[in-house]
């Protein structure tokens, strides 16, 4: 039996909850927890296949057939599943999930578009009979799709896409070109040399008229030989960052046909000659990327607790420097900077996992009503999301970073697995809607709510607006958890309110709109942001609150902690914001310092209990730094002899360039 590092069972022992009562919470339930290991039991029997030697000593080329190879593996088991009868629509999302943050797929798969975009896509805005067809194969992995809808031109500004979409009747088919080279597709993941077909996002033309942007279903390669299909330019864009096993791919169109019924026809249709018919709604086109960004969030979720379990656990094993001499090297753990580096990493995975799934709950029901023909709510969803996506993939960056950094120097080797999670995480910030751009677009739903916020039916999100409106501040700063969020509520209602008259003084002064919010957006992203932190706040200490009785004493005690720790934290960095909109004395302001500071005392003790209950096997943490067993040492030096570098004595380059240097022959 591996000895467990003395420190580490020390924090063990210490520990005041039971850590399986977190872990069922943390899942759902224990059937939830039951099935979550059934599955990485699965996962883990498969991973004796797999390649030995570490991800980042390989090459370009053999990183994408390594992930090919362990990918197959792994999705292989939906496969399994499915035939089994152990997937459906509704656990689907925690299969993929499972899947996706399993060690195999450590950076990216270039199958993940597949399950996460084309399946969706088709789901979301496929008709019936196209459900009917495409599902099937596509559920079994006989066809592979990625969702191509970026270009080397735009990513952004999707009503500006070139690529096109013209309906030929007499023939029935649409022919897709990409008429320019910034028309050319530009980032879908796996379409380099992976997949065999994908939704194609181009403009529409039927009849000589352009009708917007609408989603195609496109072979891309023949599904014998893996040839590109003729008219068909594809490949890799090349090494990036991160997400390097994902192969991320571009695609030209010259003329390709595909037939009438393979434009995804639930929300918008073109009849065989020709006719345009509208969808009640345009965005419905968007559904898609609607669904990716709730995912997002529990994506973030999954790194976030990975980082935090790393460095939680390596800041239990590590000592640095004598606190008081005469004592042992202390713990870094026990330094208090050190876990204001860290705790807020741990408060913010529950925060996040809370808001994720009322996320999730807010989309299904929405999407239910947009089934009924009811689109009420489709502005306010795809507000939520949109801010919710950009937040919490900022934050869980800088978090991640955070980890990273209280990690030293051994944070900084891959074989700790911060560099690359901080990579899977830095580009969610990006993808699926650049983080700025997403701001904005909740911005621009709060500007129109507080427009009319006397006179529309306010939605649940914003109903505050009008209340903290109405109620101001009354009464005295004290230092609760429901103060601080009131507060904030204050400054996001504030922010919306000032970045709205400072529009409109512009508009009146004679600028335009356009330039007027423009010249208003980074108080508008400010916003945004604002309204954002509320809504986590929120749903973090109701979640909690929700369920507190039907927990053990000790085990509420610790999140409601972790409840004051998140809301305490943001306060400190949102100060300016608090002062500026809510009367806080000074002595008010030291006591929150001090607040903050007990907390980071109390939680101590319960630190690496509360990074064990995120349950993640080392099989799937993959970190010399963050093992249960708390090997560090040890298995940073097996990593290191790992290196290829290691496998002869000399390198030939001693002879052939380092000695003639230091002959002065070269
Ligand atoms: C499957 C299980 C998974 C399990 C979990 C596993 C975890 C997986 C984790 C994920 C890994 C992901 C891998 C990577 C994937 C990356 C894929 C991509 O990037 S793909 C590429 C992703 N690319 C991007 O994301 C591109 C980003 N760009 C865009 O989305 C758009 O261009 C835009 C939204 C910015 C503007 O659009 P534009 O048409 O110019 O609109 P205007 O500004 O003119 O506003 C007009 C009106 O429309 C309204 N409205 C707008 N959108 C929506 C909506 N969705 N709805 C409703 N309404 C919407 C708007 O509010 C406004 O209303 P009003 O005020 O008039 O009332
Ligand atoms: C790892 C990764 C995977 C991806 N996978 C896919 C995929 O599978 N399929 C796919 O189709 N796409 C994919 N993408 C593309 C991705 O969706 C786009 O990169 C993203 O939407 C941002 O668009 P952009 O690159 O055009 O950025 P740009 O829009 O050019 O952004 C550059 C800067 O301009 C600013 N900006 C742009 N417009 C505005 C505005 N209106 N107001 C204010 N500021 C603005 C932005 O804030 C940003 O600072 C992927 C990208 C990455 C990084």
């Amino acid at each position: 039996m591996v000895k467990i590092n003395e420190d580490l069972q020390r924090e063990r022992d210490k520990c005041s909850f039971n850590i399986t009562e977190l872990t069922t919470l943390i899942d759902g339930g224990p059937d939830k927890t039951e099935a979550r290991k059934e599955r990485e039991n699965i996962l883990i029997s498969r991973n004796d296949d797999l390649s030995a030697i570490p991800e980042e000593y390989l090459s370009h080329k053999e990183k994408y057939e390594n992930a090919v190879k362990n990918s197959v593996i792994l999705f292989g088991l939906v496969r399994k599943m499915q035939e089994d009868g152990k997937t459906s629509v509704s656990n689907y999302r925690d299969v993929v999930s499972a899947l996706l943050g399993s060690s195999t797929t450590r950076d990216g798969s270039p199958l993940g578009l597949h399950y996460i975009m084309f399946m969706p896509a088709i789901l979301n805005q496929g008709s019936e009979e196209q459900q009917a067809q495409w599902l099937p194969r596509a559920w079994v992995s006989n066809i592979i799709g990625s969702y191509a809808q970026t270009e080397l031109g735009h990513g952004t500004f999707i009503r500006g896409l070139e690529t096109t979409a013209t309906y030929d009747p007499y023939t029935q088919e649409f022919v897709l070109n990409t008429p320019t080279l910034t028309s050319y597709k530009w980032w879908p993941g796996g379409l380099g040399h992976t997949v065999n077909y994908c939704i194609v996002v181009a403009q529409l033309y039927t009849k000589g008229q352009c009708h917007g942007i609408h989603s195609f279903i496109v072979q891309v390669r023949d599904e014998e030989t893996h040839e590109p299909l003729p008219g068909i330019k594809v490949g890799d864009i090349g090494a990036k960052l991160g997400l390097n096993a994902v192969n991320n791919g571009f695609l030209g169109l010259d003329n390709v046909r595909i037939p009438r019924t393979q434009m995804l026809m639930k929300h918008a249709q073109v009849l065989e000659n020709g006719t345009y018919v509208k969808s009640k709604n345009s965005k419905l086109n968007y559904g898609a990327m609607v669904f990716v960004r709730v995912v997002i969030v529990f994506d973030m979720v999954n790194y976030l607790s990975k980082a935090a379990t790393i460095a939680v656990r390596y800041s239990a094993v590590r000592r640095q420097c004598h606190m008081k001499e005469g004592e042992p090297e202390t713990q870094i753990l026990d330094y208090m900077t050190q876990r204001h580096k860290l705790f807020i990493a741990i408060a913010a995975t529950h925060a996040l996992r809370i808001t994720a799934y009322q996320l999730w709950d807010t989309f299904n029901a929405v999407t239910e009503e947009l089934g009924g023909g009811n689109l009420d709510r489709l502005p306010e969803l795809h507000a939520l999301a949109c801010c919710l996506k950009a937040v919490s993939t900022a934050d869980t960056a800088s978090y991640v970073e955070r980890c990273r950094l209280a990690c030293g120097g051994h944070g900084y080797m891959h074989s700790s697995n911060l560099p690359l999670t901080y990579g899977l995480v830095t580009a969610a910030c990006t993808y699926e809607g650049e983080n700025t751009v997403l701001l904005l677009q909740t911005a621009r739903f709060l500007v129109k709510t507080w427009q009319n916020v006397d006179t529309i039916k306010l939605t649940p999100t914003v109903v505050y607006l009008k209340t903290t409106r109405e109620a101001g501040f009354s009464g005295k700063w004290e230092n609760s958890v429901e103060c601080i969020i009131k507060g904030f509520q204050i400054v996001a209602m504030k922010k919306i309110s000032l970045s709205v008259s400072h529009m409109q003084k512009r508009i009146s002064s004679g600028m335009s709109i356009e330039d007027a919010w423009n010249i208003t957006s980074v108080q508008l992203v400010g916003a945004a942001e604002a309204h954002c932190r509320v809504i986590i706040l929120q749903t973090f200490y109701d979640g909690i609150n929700k369920v507190s009785n039907t927990l053990s004493p000790a085990l509420r005690e610790v999140l409601q902690q972790l409840v004051e720790l998140y809301s305490v934290y943001w306060a400190i960095q949102k100060i300016g914001d608090l002062l500026q909109c809510v009367s806080i004395s000074e002595s008010d302001l030291e006591s929150l310092h001090s607040w903050y500071e007990n907390i980071l005392v109390q939680l101590r003790p319960n630190a690496v209990g509360l990074v064990d209950a995120f349950d993640i096997r080392d099989d799937m943490l993959q970190s010399t730094l963050g093992a249960y067993d708390g090997r560090v040492y040890e298995r940073l030096m097996e990593e290191a002899l790992k290196s290829p570098l290691n496998a002869e004595p000399v390198n030939h380059t001693f002879h052939k360039y380092l000695k003639p240097f230091m002959q002065g022959k070269l």
